[in-house]
């Protein structure tokens, strides 16, 4: 059955870092609709579908927001094509966009909640040069929905306060793209002695 793991948990916790990195694996992410105009790096689909104001209004989206003037939402459309064509995808999204995914895809879907404590989340969006009123906003808005506490509903929970590619590889392993090497025989190498060997095959 195709799957669908939606990242979620605070501001700044990594989910859109995380996502980054695991499309150089080609696991895809949901796209969304904006119509914010794309920065020179930005492609239309990659990205985002960059989409004029009145064209925004004609998709059937199954969450919206407004940041800084400009519309974003992501597309039942989106959501259902990837589903079908995808063996996995992934989303990041936060507490309203989950429970419309979760209506939507039922048992196909699964949450993994990126843990950071509230000083990192603080300290990551001074970093990144957010002004004090957005961060005051989006905290407020974290905190009203619960979004620092959605470990307790989560399917699964990984800490992103270390590096960055220890929580991309914990993901990497939940959805199931780590596949582990071939075991090897410890006592035809001469690492353990054969007695050893041998008890260490009780333990295991
Ligand atoms: N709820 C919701 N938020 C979105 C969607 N797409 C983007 N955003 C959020 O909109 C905000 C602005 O995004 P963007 O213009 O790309 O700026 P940047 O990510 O801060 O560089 C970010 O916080 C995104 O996470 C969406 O489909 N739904
Ligand atoms: N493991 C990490 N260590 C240090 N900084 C990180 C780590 N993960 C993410 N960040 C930084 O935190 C900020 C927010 O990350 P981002 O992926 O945009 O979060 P989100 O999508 O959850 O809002 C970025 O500036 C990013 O570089």
């Amino acid at each position: 059955m195709n799957k669908v793991y939606a990242l979620i948990g605070p501001p700044a916790s990594g989910k859109t870092n995380i996502l980054q990195e695991l499309a150089h694996y080609a696991i895809p992410e949901m796209v969304s609709h904006t119509t914010r105009k794309p920065r020179p790096d930005e492609k239309h689909g990659v990205h985002y579908y960059f989409v004029s104001k009145d064209e925004f209004q004609k998709y059937e989206l199954i969450e919206r927001v407004e940041y800084s003037g400009n519309l974003y939402g992501l597309s039942k459309t989106e959501v259902l094509d990837k589903v079908k064509r995808c063996p996995v995808s992934m989303v990041a999204t936060e507490t309203n966009g989950l429970t419309q995914l979760k209506k939507l895809l039922a048992n196909r879907l699964e949450s993994i909640f990126i843990m950071v404590d509230y000083d990192t989340v603080i300290a990551r969006m001074i970093n990144r040069g957010d002004d004090n009123t957005l961060i005051n906003r989006r905290i407020e808005y974290a905190n009203r929905t619960g979004e620092f506490n959605q470990w307790n509903t989560a399917n699964y929970v990984v800490k992103n306060t270390g590096a960055l590619a220890v929580a991309v590889r914990q993901v990497l392993a939940i959805i199931g793209k780590v596949t582990l090497p071939d075991k090897v025989d410890l006592a035809s190498d001469g690492v353990l002695t054969p007695s050893e060997a041998k008890s260490q095959d009780k333990s295991v």
